[in-house]
């Protein structure tokens, strides 16, 4: 086209955003040690059953960055999936998360509180700035976003 062209040392920096998904497999039960017996069954209802229950859980992890032009990338999808890896399905698929994960031993499993550890654990792992949310569905009707906030 006349009058326009592209020059790559001309372009302004591009923000991207990429999102690797995640399925992990958990048991748990909705149940906080600052509420009574009492209080926490009517609270957490059907979730606070003694023998707790599990779910599918999926997880969205979403990291925004400036696309660098000499990879074409935010960054590499495969590192990402190896930081998922040691930060969401080491720790917590297949698991109890009240007894096999230290962290809520004293924290209530809700999803929201999941969506924290996943969050302060992949933060560590990450080069810096580039985390931007963690999507979680607890179910197909149950979803949590966590921005770190
Ligand atoms: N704010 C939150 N509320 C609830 C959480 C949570 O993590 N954060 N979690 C639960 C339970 O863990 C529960 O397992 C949710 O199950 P349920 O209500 O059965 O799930 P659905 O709504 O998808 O199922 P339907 O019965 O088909 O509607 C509860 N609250
Ligand atoms: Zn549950």
């Amino acid at each position: 086209m006349e009058g326009y062209s592209i020059n790559a040392e001309t372009i302004t920096e591009r923000i991207g955003y990429i999102t690797r998904v995640q399925s992990f497999s958990a048991c748990h039960r909705l149940h906080s040690k600052a509420l009574s017996d009492e209080e926490n069954k009517k609270v957490f209802g059907k979730c606070n059953n003694p023998n707790g229950h599990g779910h599918n859980y999926k997880v969205e992890v979403t990291v925004r960055g400036k696309i660098d032009r000499r990879t074409g990338m935010v960054m590499n999808l495969t590192d990402l999936k190896q930081y998922i890896e040691e930060a969401i399905m080491i720790p917590l698929d297949h698991k109890n998360l009240d007894k096999d994960v230290p962290y809520f031993v004293d924290v209530v499993s809700t999803t929201e509180n999941l969506a924290v550890y996943i969050w302060d654990s992949l933060v560590k792992l990450l080069p810096p700035n580039l985390l931007y949310e963690i999507k979680m569905h607890e179910t197909d009707k149950n979803i949590v976003v966590y921005r770190g906030e």
